[in-house]
């Protein structure tokens, strides 16, 4: 084994040979993001990568996997005895109960992570039932498991650990090939429920408020091309995918409640100026929040730009056969809101792009192409304030912001299930191909962004 394989993170994978035949990864939990970790690891040449699910998959895990050189075993007590790097890549609501279960089983001075989307409730549970040699560092891949993870952040907490034990893991993610993000778990909470509770509540909101409407969003000229195929694609995408996971983000993590009850507020308060086309208030507030979050618009009235999103990106990905006619002016309430939000909070959504998930990309891109077009800023505005048919679709969007702040707020599990299934079964039809045009868009605006970097 090379000095690099010891006590440092620079070795690289082949310098660390030989730990790779002896150090044993452990993954409990074989679901999207635990068999993603597997397949991962094993590629890197990882030879010993055990996992398991529920004892009940055990007969099933073992027959698929017959001719894979992951190991699989019948719980996570198995899989704890014997490995020296554990993942838990379990719901994030059954963290703690799966946690006590398996912690007496832990090897001894092995080290202990989780892939849940919200760190106090996994960190929580590992303090309370892990033994004290056990070393806790834990992580969180900012992309879902369909997405290649190169290149994406990857969080890394390092909560109790020895120096050695905490270079190990290091070792053990960089198979992922993922951008290194160091973070105490508080950090990633509090830039997560940015990043993602409150995106997910935007675009959960458009998602909700075209089903009540009873709108098919890609068979009405309003909602092709530009931004909108992004609201589209990115709406249809969440929907598309497990509800627990969103659901556990926003619902289990302290900081959430606070930015997405702020997002509701301005969601309001700006509907409230609107209705009673209050246009002074209005514009003022407008532009106060932009100069906050994007800088005063210099000379040509351009303001900063970091994400660049081009009308030929934009308009490439729709799932409309309806041709593109000229751009209606809408009022964008949602991202109006978003500003308006963030000032209020005082926060820079370009600081948070270090904790940055596709639909976050995608968000903060959309933002900053209304924001930096002050044509089209000023039409936005005055749809606000004036346009009837504009006026309806706000109506439901509002409503629709409402309920999904509240369902958070009161912190119903149930009540997030119900409410993001009976959306996604209105769409369910469309659902897998906004899925996989929302990665191809997600994959072409990644490739830019590295390409201009
Ligand atoms: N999907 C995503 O985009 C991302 C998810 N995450 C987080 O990663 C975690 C896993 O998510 P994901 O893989 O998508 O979810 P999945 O539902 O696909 O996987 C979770 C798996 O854990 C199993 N499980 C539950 N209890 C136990 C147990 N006691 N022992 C062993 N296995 C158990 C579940 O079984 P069963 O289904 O029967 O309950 C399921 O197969 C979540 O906390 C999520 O928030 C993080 C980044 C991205
Ligand atoms: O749509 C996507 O790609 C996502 O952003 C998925 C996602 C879901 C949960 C996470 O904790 C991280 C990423």
């Amino acid at each position: 084994m090379t000095a690099s394989c010891h006590g440092t993170t620079t070795g690289t994978p082949g310098e660390c040979f030989a730990e790779k035949r002896t150090v044993n990864i452990g993954i409990i939990g074989f679901g999207d993001m635990g068999r993603l970790y597997a397949q991962k690891f094993i590629e890197a040449g990882w030879q010993h990568v055990n996992v398991c699910d529920l004892p009940a998959k055990y007969d099933a895990l073992r027959e698929e996997l017959a001719d894979s050189p992951i190991r699989v075993f019948r719980d996570g007590h198995a899989v704890s005895r014997r490995s020296d790097f554990i993942i838990y890549s379990v719901e994030a609501e059954r963290i703690n109960a799966v946690v006590a279960l398996y912690a007496p089983s832990t090897k001894m001075g092995a080290i202990v992570a989780g892939q849940t989307s919200v760190k106090a409730p996994e960190v929580r549970a590992f303090e309370e039932h892990m033994p004290e040699d056990v070393n806790i560092v834990t992580c969180h891949s900012l992309h879902g498991p369909k997405i290649d993870p190169t290149g994406q952040p990857l969080v890394i907490v390092r909560h109790r650990s020895t120096e050695d034990k905490y270079h190990l893991t290091v070792r053990i993610l960089s198979s992922l090939g993922s951008e290194h993000v160091f973070l105490s778990y508080e950090e990633h909470d509090r830039i997560t429920a940015d990043t993602q509770a409150v995106t997910h509540v935007a675009f959960l909101s458009m998602g909700t408020a075209w089903k009540t409407q009873r709108v098919f969003p890609w068979e009405d000229r309003n909602y092709v091309g530009g931004i909108e195929n992004v609201k589209v694609n990115m709406a249809l995408r969440i929907y598309g995918s497990k509800w627990h996971v969103y659901a556990g983000l926003a619902i289990l993590n302290p900081s959430a409640r606070i930015q997405v009850r702020q997002y509701a507020l301005s969601v309001s308060e700006l509907f409230a100026l609107m209705i009673q086309e209050r246009k002074e208030e209005f514009r003022a507030r407008i532009l106060r929040a932009a100069d906050y979050v994007f800088g005063q618009a210099g000379e040509q009235r351009q303001r900063s730009r970091k994400i660049l999103l081009s009308d030929e990106v934009l308009d490439r990905f729709s799932l409309s056969s309806v041709p593109k006619e000229k751009r209606k002016p809408n009022s964008h309430l949602s991202l109006l809101a978003i500003v308006d939000c963030w000032h209020a909070l005082r926060i820079n959504p370009y600081d948070h792009l270090i904790c940055q998930t596709p639909p976050f990309r995608l968000w903060v891109g959309i933002v900053e192409y209304l924001f930096n077009d002050a044509e089209m800023l000023e039409s936005t505005i005055n749809a606000a304030l004036y346009d009837m048919d504009t006026r309806g679709e706000d109506l439901h969007f509002y409503s629709a912001a409402q309920g999904w702040a509240q369902c958070i707020e009161i912190g119903s599990m149930e009540g997030y299930q119900l409410r993001f299934q009976d959306t996604s079964s209105f769409f369910q039809d469309r659902l897998a191909d906004a899925g996989k045009l929302s990665s191809e868009m997600i994959a072409t605006i990644t490739r830019h962004i590295h390409q201009t970097d």
